[in-house]
């Protein structure tokens, strides 16, 4: 067969990683995940909970008293589920959908504030998260000099999304696709860190502190952490004090938790207004769902957790038409008709089946030889409901080995097993970041293995499949039910 299917691992939007040399520096160790993270986070309950809920008691006065901000039902306090951290907590009973918090425009932290900020006039042509960034490290700088203190002063300084793990933590994720995942995100930032520095920061000195990537890539961090799923891109806005809300597995809708709305004298000002999705009884937590539609291995990467849900599994496959295909010009179009491109991607979920398109494209993919004719321009507007159907063993057998081999490969990248995994699952209490390697890596592989299974089990079923050429022969009536051709005798 002449063409051929191009099956890269690496996930959507993540281009050019040389994942493998990466991964080849680093060196496997045992020692890896020592008990700090936790220990550290018991040593801030016991000495300094006093400091942290005065800071908590100062950010309140910031936001309600001077900022305007209004919270009939809930007070900020540190917590110690889901994780040690800072959460909302009921003041009384709440029924579902009932306003909770809100939280005016003039407390919001977005490219308006930056435009409004002295250093506004040399950061206009940014991308919002690069001038919210920007802005946040400068103020965080200025200390007590900042009128934001309060808030900045919240922030957490150590976030757990893989982006800041060091590269022995880094192994415990070798071969996943959240590690190629991550190794370009930390590329993408950096790019445009030294872009803005050169362009923006060093010629305006006098405007910014003295800033590093890594401050960068934490606020880069803050920002995808905080923002709320649907106020991303264009219009990124940080919610002081709506921020503090937390995710919970048991809110399985993102609708009604927040919404933004007009108060004041003729509804002109905005105000950002949180509801609780959920009944909740006084002295409980507040809860939201932050984003249903996240793998786990994106929730790690946004929010440092992962969630144990079965629905968070996943493995995004990239299918490709070469341009070396001699017939890669009709392809791409057939293809582009349809709604993919010349590379596609597909997120295939545990224990659900093969995302609409996967079969067709790969089919496409893989015409060739006495086939081609389907890749004429006659057949251009059915041929991708015959792709929907085998086309031909030679075919089916093609799609069915690339994607076992290509499963096989990527599932040979992995340090553990799915069994040594569980196993680790099992014993239980694992550090943070450790927990969040071994459910994602074990998460991907479970799902690998569904994928191959599937095509090995339809690999082994191509001699008893119905092709193009019988469905035709049986449209045109020349095929009888036992499957045999019908002559007419002259
Ligand atoms: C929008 S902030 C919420 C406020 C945060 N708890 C704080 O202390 O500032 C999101 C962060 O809270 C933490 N978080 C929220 N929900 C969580 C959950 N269900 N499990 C673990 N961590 C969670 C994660 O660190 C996440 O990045």
């Amino acid at each position: 067969m002449a063409a051929t299917i191009s099956f890269l691992s690496s996930p959507a939007n993540v281009t050019a990683i040389n994942t493998k040399a990466w991964t080849r520096r680093l060196k496997p160790s045992t020692l890896l995940f020592s008990k700090t993270t936790r220990r550290r986070r018991s040593f801030i309950t016991s000495l300094n909970k006093e400091e942290e809920n005065k800071k908590v008691e100062r950010l309140w006065k910031w936001g309600c008293e001077k900022g305007g901000a209004v919270a009939p039902a809930v007070r900020a306090e540190m917590v110690e589920t889901p994780h040690f951290g800072l959460g909302l907590v009921a003041k009384r009973s709440l029924s579902q959908n009932q306003v909770v918090l809100e939280v005016p425009k003039k407390l919001w932290i977005n490219s308006d504030t930056v435009a409004a900020s002295e250093i506004g006039r040399v950061c206009g042509g940014l991308k919002p998260w690069i001038s919210v960034a920007l802005f946040i490290i400068t103020e965080e700088k200025k200390k007590n000099g900042s009128p934001w203190c309060p808030y900045l002063d919240i922030l957490p300084q150590k976030l757990d999304s893989p982006l800041y793990w060091s590269e022995e933590e880094l192994t415990e994720i070798q071969g996943t696709q959240l590690l190629s995942t991550t190794l370009g995100v930390k590329e993408y930032v950096q790019s445009e860190f030294s872009k803005v520095e050169e362009e923006i920061i060093l010629p305006n000195k006098h405007l910014f502190p003295s800033m590093t990537v890594d401050d960068f890539l934490w606020a880069f961090g803050i920002l995808r952490s905080r923002a709320f799923s649907q106020l991303r891109g264009k219009d990124l806005v940080l919610v002081p004090l709506a921020d503090l809300i937390n995710h919970s597995c048991n809110v399985n809708t993102e609708d009604v938790a927040w919404q933004i709305k007009g108060s004041g004298l003729f509804s002109r000002e905005l105000v950002f207004s949180l509801r609780t999705p959920l009944p909740v009884n006084a002295g409980e937590q507040v809860f939201i769902q932050y984003d249903l539609k996240k793998s786990n291995a994106e929730l790690a990467l946004d929010y440092g957790f992962i969630e144990p849900n079965l629905g968070r599994d996943a493995y995004s496959l990239t299918l490709e038409i070469p341009e070396s295909d001699p017939f890669f010009g009709d392809k791409l179009d057939i293809a582009e008709s349809n709604g993919f491109g010349e590379t596609a991607y597909f997120n295939l979920l545990l224990d659900c089946g093969l995302p609409e398109g996967m079969l067709p494209y790969l089919r496409l993919a893989a015409l060739g030889g006495t086939d081609a004719f389907l890749l004429e321009s006659i057949f251009r507007n059915t041929v991708w409901g015959h792709l929907e159907l085998p086309v031909s063993q030679p075919n089916e057998e093609f799609i069915c080995k690339a994607v076992a081999d290509a499963c096989r490969s990527a599932l040979s990248l992995y340090r553990t097993t799915i069994e040594e995994d569980e196993e680790l699952l099992k014993k239980g209490k694992l550090e943070l970041r450790l927990e969040i390697a071994v459910g994602v890596r074990l998460g991907e592989k479970k799902v690998l293995n569904q994928i191959l299974k599937t095509f090995e089990d339809r690999g082994k079923e191509v001699e008893g499949l119905e092709y193009y050429q019988e469905r035709r022969l049986k449209d045109l009536g020349l095929v009888g039910e036992q499957g045999e051709i019908i002559f007419w005798e002259s």
